[in-house]
């Protein structure tokens, strides 16, 4: 068996990233990394800059400002060796359309040189015949198919714009299951958007909330779940001075991140764990920045 060398340094480091179309800045000094292995949810509404900031990771953009560093390189002069330890996987699939679905895998799989066989886990969980023409597959298969590709080659840093869009409830399940132990056992760092929020919760390790092209919250999902609450009360202004960030707001209070059981409350203040697409929805709120 061959032992896969360790990946070099940091997967990823996103410094000051600002990208503009014209005079519209859909990045704006956006600045994160990714650990090894960690597990990364991008959220944030339609045109948040979400796909945006995935391309200026793969160096598909152009950055205006700032820089993306993949594997402590920057990923706009990425060495082969290196890129072939990313894998990505787009929002829709488009070229070589007239491949059958065998010919492209092995097409595709020529880039990395010699490749074991399939994973079997993910060889059945793509359920796909070999023998059809790639443009006449389902809009699910094609995912299966960009998925497949993008992961036999077992990628130590992987990234997914919205993969399981046009997945049935069953493969949808399946993949996040088959991602979430891919992780485990490659020890990959994997960035993934999508607006299926449940799946997010469930899988990942971090949170990047995005909202009109600014970094809001950059957060480990545990310390999300135990650090952020609605915090009600008859006078709401009173909890504008907690040593909080308050994420969002309604009539009786906040939704403020930084609380934690010790925290001194004014008295009269009830405290709630939010739902995580009522905390998405506020986080993601459009506002003046
Ligand atoms: N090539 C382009 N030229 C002009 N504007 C662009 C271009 N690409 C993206 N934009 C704009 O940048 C903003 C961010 O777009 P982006 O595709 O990154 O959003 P997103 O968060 O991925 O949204 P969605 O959830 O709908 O996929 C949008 O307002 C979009 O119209």
């Amino acid at each position: 068996m061959t032992i896969r060398p360790a990946p070099p340094t940091l997967p990823v480091r996103v410094t000051d990233l600002t990208k503009r179309f014209g005079s519209f800045t859909a990045l704006d000094h956006v600045s994160f990394t990714v650990e090894p292995g960690e597990t990364v949810a991008l959220l944030g509404r339609n045109g948040a800059g979400k796909s945006t900031l995935i391309g200026c990771l793969m160096g598909f953009l152009i950055p205006d400002q700032g820089s993306v560093d993949i594997f402590g390189q920057s990923v706009l002069s990425l060495p082969r060796d290196l890129r072939a330890r990313t894998g990505f996987v787009p929002q829709t699939m488009s070229g070589f359309t007239a491949f059958s679905v065998g010919r492209l895998i092995d097409y595709i799989g020529a880039f990395y040189g010699d490749l074991p066989p399939i994973d079997p886990i993910l060889l059945q969980w793509a359920d796909l015949d070999f023998k059809k023409i790639v443009r006449n597959l389902s809009g699910g298969q094609k995912q299966r198919l960009a998925i497949l590709l993008a992961m036999r080659h077992e990628p130590d840093f992987l990234v997914l714009d919205e993969p399981v869009a046009s997945l049935d409830p069953h493969a949808r399940r399946d993949f996040m299951n088959l991602l979430g132990s891919y992780a485990t056992r490659v020890g990959a760092s994997i960035l993934i958007s999508s607006h299926i929020l449940s799946d997010l919760e469930r899988l990942c390790s971090r949170l990047l909330f995005v909202r009109q092209g600014h970094l809001v919250l950059d957060v480990s999902a545990e310390v999300f779940r135990t650090q952020t609450r609605w915090l009600d009360h008859s006078t709401p202004e009173v909890l504008h001075t907690l040593p909080c960030q308050i994420l969002g707001q309604r009539e009786s209070g906040i939704l403020a991140h930084g609380w934690t059981e010790d925290l001194a409350l004014p008295d009269g203040t009830s405290v709630s764990i939010p739902d995580f697409e009522d905390a998405f929805l506020e986080i993601t709120a459009p506002r003046e920045h």
